[in-house]
């Protein structure tokens, strides 16, 4: 009998039901030609359930993905729903909480620039001739994003103040440090820890943690950056970075910084998971608001998400492998979304999804002894 697995759907808002729709042809595909069964149920999340529920985060979206293997995310947010107050707002209101509520304390955002689509990189040629392979570990339920106290208290008629608070105890930092770590050592070895040890006492707690995680691990090399100088380190030299370890909100910024090093945002994927390894997967970027409804965003990091999907969440490392490198292959042949290209002739999301699945049921034709006999 075939195996089944259930998946979870949060399309969420902007463009993330169109990119959405693009995961679902590969869905299909695999539904339809690798003797498993993906079961997939659709919930509302963000500013789509503010509007339908009252609320960004519905009990019956947390209960449904209670229930799955694995989540895949599309994006929330956007211009309709940022002037409510920020604690019900869609990032606020509905990721945020998800992400607590199952614990995804590690995020894992790779940002791979294949050498033959050097040209995608808004780097020197020179810089990046031999791609880019930097995975950012993001620590995602902790720091200064849920840091208490938080908020605002007013001093007079016309003056506030407001306060946000960074904490992060032995605990979380070792967690997340020994990922990094494991992490490092089925890659080149090297950990890159980000903070800014000289000022915030958070980060000196954060360096001393990490330096004591590292000697568990005396294979891995481990170097020490402030934000401030990481950013520019990896935009001057990225190929002496392999695995950057980062505070939720330094790893915000940092992998954004290393999604336009790769071309585009809209190429970058990132599973956010807990100890057992459950996940969410999702495109590093938002909800895009100037592009929703054109049908011109790019939907590889969706889809690429949903590749990690499989191989974190449903250990399917070979049906990963394929959505990989049936993006690759599009690539290759040439098609490209209106933000990876500085020509008129971008193809639109749907078609880019439509390449990539017909991709995917070539490359699955070829292989299907393989993909049956390594799976099962
Ligand atoms: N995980 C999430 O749900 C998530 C992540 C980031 C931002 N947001 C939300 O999205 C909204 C907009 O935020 P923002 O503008 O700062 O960030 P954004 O990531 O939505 O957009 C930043 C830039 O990247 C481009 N971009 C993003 N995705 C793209 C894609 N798939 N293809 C091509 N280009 C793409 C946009 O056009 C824009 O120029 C906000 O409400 C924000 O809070 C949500
Ligand atoms: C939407 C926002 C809350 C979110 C974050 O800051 O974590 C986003 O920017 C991300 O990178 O996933
Ligand atoms: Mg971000």
């Amino acid at each position: 009998m075939n195996k089944e697995y259930t998946i979870s759907v949060l399309p969420g808002d902007g463009i993330g039901p169109e990119i959405m729709l693009q995961a679902y042809k590969i869905l299909d595909i695999i539904n339809k030609n690798c003797m498993i069964k993906i079961n997939i149920h659709q919930y509302d999340i963000g500013g789509i359930a503010l509007d339908k529920y009252g609320t960004a985060l519905p009990q019956k979206t947390l209960d449904g993905c209670k229930k799955s293997d694995a989540i895949l995310f599309g994006s929330v947010g956007g211009p309709k729903w940022s002037s409510l107050p920020a604690n019900i707002q869609p990032e606020r209101g509905g990721l945020l909480p998800l992400r607590k509520f199952f614990n995804f304390f590690i995020n894992i955002r790779p940002a791979k620039l294949y050498k033959i689509l050097g040209y995608l990189s808004p780097l020197k040629n020179e810089i990046v001739k031999n791609g880019i392979d930097i995975i950012c570990v993001r620590e995602l339920i902790g720091g200064i994003y849920f840091g208490s106290p938080k908020g605002r208290k007013k001093i007079n008629s016309k003056n506030f103040y407001a306060f946000d608070t960074e904490t992060y105890s032995t605990y979380e930092i070792e967690r997340i440090a020994t990922i990094a770590f494991q992490l490092a050592s089925k890659r080149k070895n090297i950990v890159c820890s980000i903070d800014k040890a000289n000022v915030l006492e958070s980060s000196i707690l954060w360096r001393e943690v990490v330096t004591h995680v590292s000697k568990k691990f005396p294979n891995i090399k481990l170097t020490h950056l402030y934000i401030d100088n990481a950013i520019m380190q990896i935009i001057k030299k990225p190929n002496t970075f392999d695995v950057l370890l980062c505070s939720n909100l330094f790893g915000d910024i940092l992998s954004d910084e290393c999604a336009i090093l790769t071309g585009s945002i809209g190429m970058l994927p990132s599973a956010s998971l807990n100890d057992t390894l459950f996940g969410l997967y999702e495109p590093s970027g938002g909800s895009a608001p100037e592009l929703t409804g054109k049908n011109i965003a790019n939907p590889i990091a969706q889809i690429l998400s949903l590749a990690m999907l499989f191989r974190y969440s449903l250990k399917l490392n070979d049906i990963s492998n394929l959505i990989e490198l049936a993006v690759l292959k599009t690539l290759k042949d040439g098609y490209r979304t209106f933000d990876i290209t500085d020509n008129e002739n971008y193809i639109t999301t749907d078609m880019m999804g439509t390449k990539i699945s017909k991709k995917l049921l070539q490359m699955i034709r070829k292989n299907e002894k393989n993909i049956i006999s390594k799976n099962f």
